[in-house]
């Protein structure tokens, strides 16, 4: 019989659950203090849902099954945001702003090599309803103050809009095949390959500075500022630059530009994006730990038209970040061992400790008193009560480490 895992999953152990759950907690507190409620949704949604609206790619590695009293064929979730939107589309009434947040697993084939998982763990927000660039920007200042939360502060956060690549993509009439291989040169940044690539277009000079630049415009928003200007003459080009102006703009009112570069190559991997789009790093971490951006059109393809905008972050990616830089102890208060015939006293004092919030458990388990004393306080608890008999009546003592063993009285103890 197998006992172990397929590969593209994995057990996190109760220390590792307790550190996971508390990053996830810190984020969600944070989220419900923007304002966002929390939805929970299927694992499960129909493939015909969403297969015209998923990047062929994502498609291709989704987990499939079929229903079988529907004979449908299903897929577990690949992606939150997709499902948002059908969800937010299948409602009769909607209110706008709808602020939502959510966790969970989303599944994905990949190659099933070290932490690449089939399951990744995301956590994040979608803000539907909203055209403004406002919203990118609350978007963006929730990622930075949940990070800040979790006392992480060396990160950056590199903003892009798509618009750019889409008005290349216009102004050089690209096909779909040259679309994507170009796609994949400014993502690599293989700067020979666009220069060859580049070559045959009969386009001035100008427009193909500007690709061919792509890949070094890792800028602050001086720059940006000066690039507006100098495209000036290609609209679609210059309008995209001052979207990314004006969100520079709100995000230092909030005081948070210092954590914003311009990375204009920087693509997502989700074709559903239409505008301001960021990927966030930690300095020399090499794991990006959040994503996301505008989606004007997706709901759309669900019958709904409204605009959106929403980012997640990579739970397990933040996870790894923090068990290599921060300690979290998973303390517990009490541990009660008694070594008494009827155990009323402990289940008493367990009782009376309980409701005042602290945890408490007992031993159970019959062995030598040192040997549950050990396990104590190697299991992350702080105070031992020990239960004895002496000259017929029942003794209570208390240790805070094993060593140091003085007699309490009750009331001590409930203190
Ligand atoms: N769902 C996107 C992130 C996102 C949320 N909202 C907008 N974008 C992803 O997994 O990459």
């Amino acid at each position: 019989m197998k006992i172990d895992l397929p590969k593209g999953v994995r057990t996190f152990n109760p220390k590792e659950s307790f550190i996971l759950s508390w990053i996830e907690k810190s984020i969600e507190d944070n989220f419900k203090l923007w304002g966002y409620e929390k939805v929970i949704l299927p694992l499960l949604e129909y493939y015909d849902a969403h297969k015209n609206v998923l990047n062929e790619e994502i498609l291709k590695n989704t987990f499939r099954l079929v229903d079988r009293y529907e004979g449908e064929t299903l897929i577990l979730r690949p992606d939150f945001t997709v499902q948002i939107a059908r969800y937010i589309a299948s409602l009769q009434e909607k209110e706008f702003p709808v602020r939502l947040y959510y966790t969970g697993d989303v599944f994905r084939y990949v190659v099933p090599k070290g932490d690449n998982l089939y399951e990744k763990k995301q956590i994040g927000v979608e803000l539907i309803g909203v055209d403004k660039i406002e919203a990118d920007a609350e978007i963006i200042a929730i990622a930075i103050s949940s990070l800040k939360k979790l006392s992480i502060e060396n990160f950056q956060i590199d903003v892009n809009n798509v618009k750019i690549f889409k008005a290349i993509t216009k102004i050089l009439n690209l096909s779909q095949d040259q679309t994507k291989e170009l796609f994949l040169y400014l993502k690599n940044r293989e700067i020979y390959n666009i220069q060859a690539f580049l070559k045959d277009f009969d386009v001035n000079n100008k427009i193909k500075d500007f690709i061919l630049n792509l890949p070094k415009l890792n800028i602050k928003a001086d720059r940006l500022k000066e690039l507006a200007k100098e495209y000036e003459d290609i609209e679609e080009i210059s309008n995209a630059l001052k979207e990314l102006i004006v969100i520079y703009k709100i995000l230092k009112e909030y005081q948070l530009d210092e954590y914003i570069v311009f990375d204009l190559c920087e693509p997502r991997e989700f074709s559903y994006y239409t505008g301001i789009v960021f990927e966030i790093f930690i300095k020399d971490f090499p794991k990006i730990i959040g994503y996301g951006g505008r989606y004007d059109n997706l709901l759309s393809n669900y019958n709904g038209n409204h605009p959106a905008t929403g980012f997640a972050f990579d739970l397990l990616a933040i996870y790894d970040y923090i068990i290599k830089t921060i300690e979290i102890k998973n303390e517990k208060d009490f541990y009660i061992i008694d070594t008494t015939e009827d155990k009323k006293l402990a289940y008493n004092i367990a009782k009376n400790l309980r409701t005042k919030g602290y945890t408490v458990a007992r031993d159970i388990i019959k062995r030598d008193i040192d040997l549950s004393i050990d396990f104590a306080f190697k299991n992350g608890y702080k105070n031992v009560i020990l239960i004895t008999v002496e000259n017929s009546g029942k003794k209570v003592y208390i240790l805070k480490d094993k060593n140091k063993k003085e007699e309490a009285s009750l009331e001590e103890i409930l203190k």
